[in-house]
C-alpha cells in the first residue's frame, strides 16, 4: 500500500493522523474481507511460528497477550500451550483512559468480565509485569513499528516500563505491511513481528520460509 504522498516533504503529525485514519480504515476492511477460512489458516499459521520462539518457551517469565477484537490475530490457543507448558499468562486492562495499560494474570475458566470496547478482561488475579509482550497489529513498516487502533495504549504501556520494558512482539497479518507508518517521536518499535509468513526482527528475518539469511537472529 501506498505510503503518504510527501510532495511537501516529512509529513506533520496532523497528516499521518489523518493517513492512519484511513489506513486503519482501509486495513480493518481487507482483513476481515479475507474471509473467515484464509483468516484461519494465517492464525494457525502464526501460532506456529510463535510456538517455536525461544523467548515464549517457558516455563519461567509472564507473557501479555490479548483477547482478539474485529480481525485480529487469535492468540488464545497459544494461550492455551503456553499455560500447558507451565508459561504464566496476563492480559492487558485499560484501567484510565489515556495511561498505560495494566496486565492481571489470566488462566483457562478464570472469572472475566467486559472491559473497554466489550473486550473481556479478567475479574480476579494478581496485577503483574510480564517479560514479553504479543502486541496485535493492524499494520506495520520494515523498522517494526505499528499501527493498533489508535489509542497509543502499547506506545505508553512500552515507553512506561522503561528501561526495562518486555519483549514487544508484534503479531499480524502480511495484508498491513506498509512501506512506512511515518513513525513519530512515541511510536515504540516491536522488537519482533510475525506474521502467516515469516518472523523478522526490523527487515531482517529471523525464521524466513524463504530462509534465514545475514541478519538472522538464533535464540530469540
Ligand atoms: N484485542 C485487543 N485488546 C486490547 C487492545 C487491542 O488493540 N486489541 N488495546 C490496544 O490498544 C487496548 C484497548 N485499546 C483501546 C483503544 C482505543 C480505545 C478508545 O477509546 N478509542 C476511542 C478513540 C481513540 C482516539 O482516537 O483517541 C474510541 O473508540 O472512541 C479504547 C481501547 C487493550 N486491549
Ligand atoms: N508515551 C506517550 N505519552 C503520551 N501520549 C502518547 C504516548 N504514546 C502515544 N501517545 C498518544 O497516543 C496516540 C497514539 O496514536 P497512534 O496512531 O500511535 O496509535 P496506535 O499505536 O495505532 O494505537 P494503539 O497502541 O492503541 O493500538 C497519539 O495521539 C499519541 O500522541
Amino acid at each position: 500500500m501506498a505510503a503518504l504522498a510527501t510532495a511537501k516533504g516529512v509529513p506533520g503529525w496532523a497528516e499521518v493522523r489523518s493517513w492512519r485514519k484511513a489506513q486503519r480504515a482501509s486495513l480493518v476492511a481487507q482483513c476481515l474481507g479475507a474471509g473467515r477460512a484464509e483468516r484461519e489458516g494465517w492464525n494457525s499459521t502464526i501460532t506456529a511460528h510463535l510456538e517455536g520462539l525461544p523467548a515464549l518457551a517457558g516455563p519461567t517469565g509472564t507473557v501479555g497477550f490479548y483477547w482478539p477484537f474485529k480481525g485480529e490475530y487469535d492468540p488464545r490457543p497459544l494461550a492455551r500451550l503456553l499455560h500447558a507448558r507451565g508459561v504464566r499468562l496476563a492480559l492487558p486492562v485499560v484501567v484510565e483512559r489515556a495511561r498505560p495499560v495494566a496486565f492481571r494474570a489470566w488462566w483457562p475458566g478464570m472469572r472475566m468480565r467486559p472491559g473497554v470496547w466489550n473486550i473481556p478482561v479478567p475479574d480476579e488475579g494478581d496485577w503483574v509485569r510480564p517479560e514479553a509482550l504479543l502486541v496485535p497489529l493492524l499494520g506495520f513498516d520494515p523498522q517494526g513499528y505499528r499501527l493498533g487502533y489508535g489509542g497509543g495504549y502499547y506506545d505508553r504501556t512500552l515507553a512506561a516500563a522503561r528501561p526495562t520494558p518486555p519483549l514487544a512482539i508484534g503479531v499480524g497479518f502480511e495484508v498491513g505491511r506498509l512501506e512506512t507508518i511515518h513513525p513519530q517521536p512515541h511510536d515504540v518499535p516491536m522488537d519482533l513481528i510475525v506474521t502467516e509468513r515469516r518472523v523478522f526482527r526490523g527487515s531482517a528475518p529471523v525464521t524466513a520460509t524463504e530462509g534465514s539469511g545475514p541478519g538472522s537472529r538464533e535464540g530469540v
